[in-house]
């Protein structure tokens, strides 16, 4: 019922409905002054009185004080502050989209904006374009780079003078971090007139001719099939898996697509693996295409991810190239979405709104009537199981694009073999036989750090990590511990804490051993180690390839960093140095994810004329889905492991959703899921299978215990509607409060 309203309301006040930024599923509602200057819309952001805080929000719904129908009485809602934005910041699309979200994630609506707003435009900064200028190498700074007069040691100023030469027409001051260019190096560089800066209203116009095409690139049959049957739905919607091999030139096939994209004055966002954005993928874009390119990553200001985001929202970037969350992006002519690898882990958003880009990004693009291309030379099991149901249409390209040879597989049973620092004797002979002929090797490890575990030999005290009950990995070079599951770290003890004696021992092997060990084996060898410890530097992993590739690299060793999308032609043998750990595991996509490790790791070899080999090493040799990828392909073991899930009902064959609750205690997480169980319980009407609550894999972290509660149901519909159902009461439970909790959907792993 409608309270009456009292003297200080009049009917053209509205009722304005508003996403804040609090763990709850509800939307909060205030009133809007009848002679507010800025009229109220949908996807505006505003700020609200919440408790003795002011917060941004965004507005979701308006209605008439008739229309009203809360719990307040209308009067007594408070006034919003202000509205800031003029206009709505979205489309229809990404609001329908956010619509969907928040139904299909039974997430609270302040977390999903937190995700989908770039973290200025969150924080309440106006959604404002910064003047840009540009920056340009004057005649002086010709002069000079020509005539070696910058000091020797100056080598951050050759190298951007070198930059600014190669990009006549300038490097605008947004994207000097694409050009790893510091704007400390370019004042200097302005002080000696060698540099200008240009202030400009408008990005420059875009060359007459959007692509340079390569020269002599033939497509293959294959490519061309692609292309075609993308381009034929280049006005609706439609999902396609580009089930390449590695190396059968799936970017071409992207860049073919973008290309009519821009020629028909639409924008192309293309999202890749959080690592798989480096300078190299760029410059493929940047060297193909005269429009303009803007990125959105994490390694971005936060005003330079605005201003990214602000080009692509009005049209001025033509290409959106990102990780996850880029996905959000609002478009002014969206036109077609990739997904570079889309089998990749960080398309899964693992911590505050938990989503899938992948499956939003199919929901996105049918709001959008545009096509969706998945590419990827091991696909999703939940990719290929939607091409089976017709969901997906599945286009293959089987053959290499550059090489003719198969690429050959060798697996060193560990059972039979002494090892030396943990290699096989026929490792070191493989490995010296590729480098005799003045080949690269790849010698793959999961694992950074020197050893997982420090071990006192005497009394078997070990290096146990006490908030989260796992081993600290002993890093030697620094000497310290470092817990990879929850961060923490210290200095690593020379005498055994427990019992005084001097023999504490490093026990396994991590990338830093390993390179120790290949460097005593191959002392002429040019070594390099890639993994996160090594690569902390903005521009160390492009350093890196730019040696690789140069050939001035012998033995590269590294973790999954080096195991996705590199094109480095000289690779000719790649060494898989420990397979047991992702083998076996808890974790009912272990060998999925195994399988599509081996065959990212494996497609780094053999990519031109040179033919290719692999060693894995491994105890288990005789594991069913090693001979599968080796002798027949991952495609026959994907189909074998689909099998296997339907079976089992199993995601993605059935569909599930998980509480996981945390805290100092156990019995409070306990309590809080025995509760949510109970409630769900009430419906048990609905096919809807409830396990546990059981502890999570990783039971603690950080000092907390984990637990959680599985929902699982081959019938999606009843396992959203027991949610829909139960979520308001669950969030009221008392035992909600003495823990921190969430669910997600489609859970993957435990993190
Ligand atoms: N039709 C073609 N003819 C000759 N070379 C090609 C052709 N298409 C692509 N290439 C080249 O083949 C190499 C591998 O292609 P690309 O990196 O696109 O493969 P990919 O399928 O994306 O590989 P991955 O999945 O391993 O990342 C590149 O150097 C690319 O320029
Ligand atoms: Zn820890």
């Amino acid at each position: 019922m409608l309270s009456k309203p009292n003297g200080s309301t009049t009917n053209h006040e509205k009722v304005i409905s508003v996403a804040v930024n609090v763990p709850l599923r509800r939307l909060f509602e205030y009133r809007l002054a009848a002679d507010y200057p800025i009229p109220p819309q949908v996807g505006q952001r505003v700020t609200v009185p919440f408790g003795k805080q002011t917060k941004t929000g965004v507005i979701l719904a308006i209605s008439s004080f008739e229309d009203y129908h809360g719990d307040l009485p209308v009067e007594k809602l408070k006034f919003i502050t202000s509205i800031l934005d003029e206009q709505s910041l979205f489309g229809p699309s990404l609001l329908k989209l956010y619509q969907w979200m928040e139904k299909y994630y039974h997430a609270p609506p302040g977390e999903i904006w937190q995700t989908i707003l770039p973290s200025e435009l969150a924080k309440g900064k106006p959604a404002e374009r910064s003047r840009d200028s540009i920056w340009q190498i004057t005649q002086q700074g010709r002069e000079a780079l020509a005539g070696n007069q910058v000091a020797k040691n100056a080598i951050k100023q050759k190298l951007t003078l070198a930059k600014l030469n190669e990009n006549r027409h300038g490097i605008l001051h947004s994207r000097l971090a694409d050009y790893d260019i510091q704007y400390t190096t370019l004042k200097t560089l302005a002080g000696k007139n060698w540099v200008l800066r240009d202030f400009i209203d408008a990005l420059p116009i875009a060359h007459d001719q959007i692509t340079n095409l390569p020269n002599n690139l033939v497509l293959t049959e294959q490519q061309t099939k692609a292309i075609q049957a993308i381009s034929q739905s280049l006005e609706q919607y439609q999902t396609f898996l580009l089930f390449g091999v590695t190396a059968s030139g799936k970017t071409e096939v992207y860049l073919r697509l973008i290309e009519q994209v821009i020629l028909q004055g639409k924008q192309a966002l293309v999202l890749v693996p959080e690592i798989g954005l480096t300078p190299q993928t760029l410059k493929r874009f940047k060297d193909r295409f005269n429009v303009n390119i803007v990125v959105l990553h994490s390694g971005l200001t936060d005003q330079q991810r605005l201003q990214n985001w602000l080009q692509a929202k009005s049209g001025d970037a033509q290409i959106i190239i990102g990780t996850r969350s880029a996905l959000f992006s609002e478009l002014f002519s969206p036109g077609i979405i990739i997904i570079d690898e889309e089998h990749d882990q960080s398309f899964r958003q693992q911590q505050g709104f938990r989503y899938s880009a992948r499956d939003v990004a199919m929901v996105r693009a049918s709001f959008e009537n545009i096509p969706v291309v998945l590419g990827s030379a091991s696909p999703s099991l939940e990719s290929l199981i939607n091409v089976d149901k017709n969901k997906v249409r599945r286009l293959d390209l089987t053959e290499k694009a550059q090489s003719q040879t198969d690429v050959k597989f060798r697996i060193i049973d560990l059972k039979k073999q002494s090892l030396i620092n943990g290699l096989s004797r026929d490792l070191i002979a493989g490995i010296r036989h590729h480098l005799d002929a003045k080949s690269q090797v790849l010698l793959f490890l999961n694992r950074r750090g020197y050893a997982p575990v420090l071990l006192c030999h005497e009394c078997g005290w070990s290096s146990l990590c006490q908030r989260c009950d796992i081993h600290y990995t002993y890093h030697h070079q620094s000497h310290y511990l470092q817990c990879h599951h929850c961060g923490s770290n210290r200095k690593a003890p020379t005498q055994c804490p427990q019992c005084q004696s001097e023999q504490v021992v490093p026990v396994g092997l991590g990338t830093e051993r390993l390179a120790e060990a290949v460097t005593a084996l191959f002392p002429d060898a040019k070594i390099a180690r890639i993994d996160r410890d090594t690569t902390r530097r903005k521009s160390a992993m492009n350093d890196y390839v730019d040696a690789i590739k140069g050939g001035e690299i012998d033995i590269l060793i590294g973790t999954q960093m080096l195991a996705k999308g590199h094109h480095f032609p000289n690779v000719t043998l790649v060494g898989l140095i420990d397979m047991d750990g992702a083998l076996y595991s808890a974790d009912f996509r272990a060998p999925e994810y195994a399988a599509q490790l081996i065959t990212q790791v494996s497609g780094r070899t053999g990519r031109s004329s040179k033919a290719g080999e692999v060693i894995i090493q491994t105890h288990h040799s005789d594991h069913p889905m090693l001979s599968q990828i080796i002798h027949s392909g991952y495609a026959t073991f994907a189909e074998s492991a689909i099998e296997e899930r339907v079976e089992a009902e199993l995601p993605p064959h059935s569909f599930a959703a998980m509480f996981q609750a945390e805290a100092p205690f156990v019995d409070p997480v306990k309590t809080f899921l025995q509760d949510t169980k109970q409630i769900l319980d009430r419906y048990s009407n609905l096919k809807v299978e409830l396990l546990g609550p059981c502890p999570a894999l990783y039971t603690k972290k950080a000092g907390k215990f984990r637990y959680q509660l599985f929902l699982q149901s081959v019938n999606r519909n009843q396992l959203h509607q027991l949610l829909s159902l139960t979520m308001n009461d669950i969030e009221s439970l008392a035992s909600a409060k003495k823990v921190r909790w969430r669910v997600e959907i489609d859970p993957v792993g435990d993190s």
